[in-house]
């Protein structure tokens, strides 16, 4: 039974998930990097949301981790390219939390506006200071969105229910889906010289890291409202609190801050800068939605090898994985075939499917064939880290789908750029589950691809299977299946042979003695 750990707060719901579907679940919150590194070895599965930092040394540690999921949206708390390298599929839930997140950036820009959490504490010591809070309205005002994905598209929509113009900064916004938003697409300086009020919704990335810099907060309007319920680090925290000490920013609110947790910050107790802990997300109804989608998402994935929301490996739905997988079974072996017969550079893999197999999601078989192909050369290959190495490793890789049935009802060819031109093996589902090679290199030959096997390329002359035979009984190699073809009689034949035990390179030498032998080798599978 596949184990998860809950290493930080997580609604009651996701525990409850995990067991109904089978995964055994511990929950111990709180635990220091070095705690959590010597017990991770024992999970299968990590939830987390933003506190637990899963770095290179946690997955150095977790010897069976095969995923990790965040109950919310950020994953800059994951090294992902550790994950990936490792194997290790990261996911999140990127939708269960955006509108509570949109709220919450609403309500700071109520705040700002109106300074409530100033007159709060104000009223409430007993100042009554009716004349010290003159606020301004929402209506008619400019809001510039720094982001427009899923949670600035929604402070759009609230925004333009208050009645004010949304302006929006985000390379990735289409000119249609800025029309739909009913929102003006415009540049970054823009923005910055017409938003009353600027919202950032946008993850924490190199390009974004230090988007409101010093210089870019010096050219917004005087007077201007700025909100972050997405990342520390969008902002130069030290140039806006002498901006707010200026008075040409005119309120800011952070919900989140470049060191968390903030116990201690410069910003704290200026004037008209509002803050809270990283709440955001913090709502019983976000919380339900994430806990629930994160624990059926890797309860999937552990369960059956559904894949969804994944950032480092395509999706893969549960109700797809029964009949992708086999595929992905026929797509490794003919990528682990390639790779064991080609060596050398290999500048392209092109992955073509005909018929039944083109109408899948060809994005897993695509991985299934590169994992395949790679781990012939190093044990931690698999689906989820054979594309980034593939690309590491300067291959290009190409995907074509045929949809008509050629031959066979259903086909995956695996074809690779060789320096003696392209070359391609191909294989089809029997009965749609069983892999089976059905070509190689041009010839056809129909063989299951199952563990140890003798490849011979020999000139195709009388006497010669006789004579392998014999070589290999008197080396004492059983032979569990013989498989032949040939291009043309006389011409270039194969033999594909699967024999009960592993093919030591001295009988390798001896076949390859044998007389009309141009190659021989040891596969496995
Ligand atoms: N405070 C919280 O508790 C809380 C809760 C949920 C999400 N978040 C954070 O909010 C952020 C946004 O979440 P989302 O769900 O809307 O993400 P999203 O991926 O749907 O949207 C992000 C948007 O940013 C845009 N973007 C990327 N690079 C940009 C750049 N250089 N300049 C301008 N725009 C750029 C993208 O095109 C995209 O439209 C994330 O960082 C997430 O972690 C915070
Ligand atoms: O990216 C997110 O989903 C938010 O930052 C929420 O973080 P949390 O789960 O720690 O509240």
């Amino acid at each position: 039974m596949p184990k998860v750990l809950i290493s930080d707060k997580m609604d009651p719901k996701a525990a409850e998930i995990f067991r109904e579907r089978g995964v055994e679940v511990d929950e111990i919150t709180g635990k220091t990097p070095e705690e959590l590194a010597a017990i991770i070895g024992n999970y299968d599965g990590l939830a987390i949301r933003s506190s637990t930092k899963v770095t290179k040394a946690i997955l150095d540690a977790a010897t069976n981790l095969k995923v990790v999921g965040r109950a919310g949206i950020g994953v800059d708390n994951v090294d992902i390219p550790a994950a990936s390298s490792k194997g290790v599929v990261v996911m999140n839930t990127p939708f269960g939390n955006s509108i509570t997140t949109a709220e919450h950036a609403v309500a700071l820009m109520f705040a700002l506006a109106r300074q409530l959490p100033e007159a709060d504490a104000s009223t409430q010591a007993g100042k009554w200071e009716k004349n010290r809070f003159m606020g301004v309205e929402l209506t008619g005002k400019t809001l510039g969105l720094i982001g427009a994905g899923n949670i600035g598209s929604i402070v759009a929509d609230r925004a333009q229910g208050l009645r004010m113009k949304v302006i929006a900064f985000d390379p990735f916004l289409s000119p249609e889906r800025a029309v739909e938003m009913g929102v003006e697409k415009v540049e970054i300086e823009q923005l910055l010289a017409r938003a009353d009020f600027i919202t950032l919704h946008t993850p924490l990335t190199d390009q974004t890291r230090n988007i409101l810099s010093r210089e870019n907060l010096l050219k917004t309007k005087k007077g201007v409202r700025i909100i972050n319920c997405a990342r520390g680090g969008l902002i130069d925290e030290a140039a806006l609190k002498e901006l707010l000490d200026s008075g040409h920013v005119a309120g800011a609110a952070l919900d989140v801050f470049v060191t968390e947790p903030a116990k201690e910050h410069a910003l704290f107790g200026t004037p008209n800068f509002v803050a809270t802990p990283h709440l955001g997300a913090s709502t019983s109804e976000a919380q339900v939605n994430v806990a629930i989608q994160v624990a059926e998402q890797m309860a999937d994935f552990l369960v059956s090898g559904g894949v969804t929301n994944a950032l480092n490996m395509p999706s893969l739905s549960a109700e797809e994985a029964p009949r992708v997988k086999p595929y992905m079974e026929l797509a490794e072996k003919l990528g682990s075939l390639v790779g064991q017969l080609q060596h050398g550079t290999i500048p392209r893999v092109s992955i073509h499917s005909e018929g039944a197999a083109a109408e899948l999601n060809q994005k897993p078989i695509v991985s299934a064939v590169l994992s395949g192909f790679l781990r012939v050369h190093s044990d931690t290959v698999n689906m989820v880290n054979a594309p980034f190495l593939a690309k590491e490793r300067g291959i290009e890789v190409r995907e074509v789908r045929t949809e008509k049935e050629g031959d066979y009802h259903t086909l995956v060819r695996v074809s690779v750029k060789t320096d003696a031109g392209e070359r391609s093996v191909a294989g089809t589902l029997f009965g749609n589950k069983a892999p089976r090679l059905v070509e190689l290199f041009g010839i056809k030959v129909e063989a299951d691809l199952i563990g140890h096997m003798l490849y011979v390329v020999n000139e195709d002359a009388p006497g010669f299977i006789g004579r392998l035979g014999t070589t290999l009984g008197e080396a004492g190699v059983n032979i569990g299946t013989f498989h032949l073809g040939r291009r043309d009689a006389g011409g270039e034949a194969v033999l594909l042979l699967s024999v009960d035990e592993a093919v030591t390179p001295d009988l390798i030498a001896t076949v390859r003695a044998l007389p009309g032998v141009k190659t021989a080798m040891a596969l496995r599978f």
